[in-house]
């Protein structure tokens, strides 16, 4: 295979970038104000929102990989996805007329993907006659993005938030990141997972809240059955041969990192200084050129070997919906939350089916096939946590700390 074929979109990361609009705390969102605020519990409802912080930086668009020269292009997308931090900047370097350009990029992204904490109400509505599915991603949607892939934990109030959403509805993770060590973070056996991109899917037989599993079975070590699903197998010991080849070959660039994701391998360039991004740049390329049957793709601060086969997180959901028994489009109502590029083959699939709802976690304006924005981890939390609220209400059972927004 073209070295040049082998090469997937890119993704901007806006971690570093965060403080182009205003932060957490200045929400752009009606939540709080509209009939559906009794939803979120008191501690939980987004503050209103403030015009006071934006700082310089447009967000760039993605680019294109330079067809004739990855490890340039690669260089290009990686700068592009990494825009000056937070302490590099100054109010003081913006003219009135990029601090208004900034502004109103965001206020138009924002009017085309609306946050979905104001789409609760309409999607409580349609949930009503519908089985709603959970679909999250992992880094950046349920834990913040942080220096060390190994410290990248979930708070202890987003799990008991997903152990209540995964009592009303089915409920899956879909991550990049290799199966059992999201598990280590997320702790919840009642959830489905699918790892390395989706490559990697495992979830209990017996199926979630009354919707049982069908036909992809197999038994755990356990004796038990499950939901189980590999469609990358045979890669495993190339992976494992490239994650040592990595691991050797990366050792001399400072603050690189190699995570072995199963059926994927991650270079992490997060802590790397931009004046060696070419260097490792170029050892990336030396490495898939010797293996035709993988291709890379870049993520947030990553480059990321994986096989190069048709099977992405959209395919992830498409099978685990159907593992589900909730192919039936008109009465299922998928929910699908994530922040990378990774997760836009998922929205691809929600929008071509013309079913449910594809929500982005960004700070910032981002070409995106998702319908809806959440900021970030905490929104997310908000979001899932009001879900459960009209889920809990709709049997009659009051959420807690709901109980005095409601009268009782
Ligand atoms: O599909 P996801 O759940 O979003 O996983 C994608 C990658 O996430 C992790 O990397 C990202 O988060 C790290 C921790 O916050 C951060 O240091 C890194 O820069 C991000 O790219 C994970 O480590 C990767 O293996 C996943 O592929």
């Amino acid at each position: 295979m073209a070295l040049k074929s082998k090469v997937s979109s890119l993704s901007g990361d806006s971690s570093s970038s965060s403080t182009l609009y205003p932060s957490a705390s200045l929400v752009t969102s009606s939540a709080a104000s509209s009939p559906l605020s009794s939803l979120f519990p008191v501690s939980m409802q987004p503050a209103g929102f403030s015009t006071t912080l934006f700082t310089a930086v447009v967000p760039q668009k993605h680019q294109k990989v330079d067809e004739h020269d990855c490890v340039h292009g690669w260089l290009e997308t990686m700068k592009a996805s990494s825009p000056p931090r937070k302490e590099h900047l100054n109010d003081n370097n913006l003219d009135e007329a990029s601090f208004s350009a900034t502004k109103a990029l965001y206020y138009n992204w924002m009017e085309e993907h609306p946050s979905a904490l104001d789409k609760l109400e309409d999607i409580a509505k349609e949930a009503e006659k519908k089985q709603v599915a959970v679909f999250l991603d992992y880094d950046g949607t349920l834990s913040p993005i942080v220096e060390d892939p190994d410290q990248a934990y979930m708070s202890d109030e987003m799990r008991s938030t997903i152990r209540k959403v995964a009592t009303y509805f089915p409920t899956a993770i879909i991550t990049g990141r290799r199966r059992d060590k999201v598990y280590d973070f997320v702790q919840l056996a009642e959830l489905y997972y699918a790892g390395s991109h989706g490559m990697d899917i495992m979830g209990p037989a017996e199926g979630c809240n009354g919707v049982k599993a069908n036909g992809f079975k197999d038994k755990n070590n356990m004796g038990n059955d499950i939901v189980f699903f590999q469609p990358a197998s045979e890669f495993l010991a190339i992976m494992d041969k490239v994650y040592k080849e990595l691991i050797i070959k990366v050792k001399d660039v400072e603050g690189a990192k190699v995570e072995h994701n199963k059926f994927c391998v991650t270079v992490h360039f997060r802590c790397v200084k931009e004046e060696n991004w070419s260097t490792l740049a170029e050892i990336v390329q030396t490495v898939l050129q010797k293996y035709p049957d993988l291709s890379l793709i870049q993520g947030r601060k990553v480059l990321e070997f994986r096989p190069a086969i048709e099977w992405h997180k959209g395919k992830a959901l498409e099978f685990l919906l159907k593992s589900l028994g909730l192919e039936n489009t008109s009465d299922v109502l998928p929910l699908y939350i994530g922040d990378d590029r990774t997760d836009e083959d998922a929205f691809n699939i929600l929008r071509d089916r013309g079913i449910g709802y594809s929500i982005l976690v960004s700070t910032v304006a981002k070409a995106t096939s998702a319908s809806y924005s959440l900021r970030d981890p905490s929104e997310v939390m908000i979001f899932l946590q009001g879900l459960v609220n009209w889920r809990a209400l709709q049997d009659g059972n009051l959420p807690n700390g709901c109980a005095h927004i409601f009268g009782h």
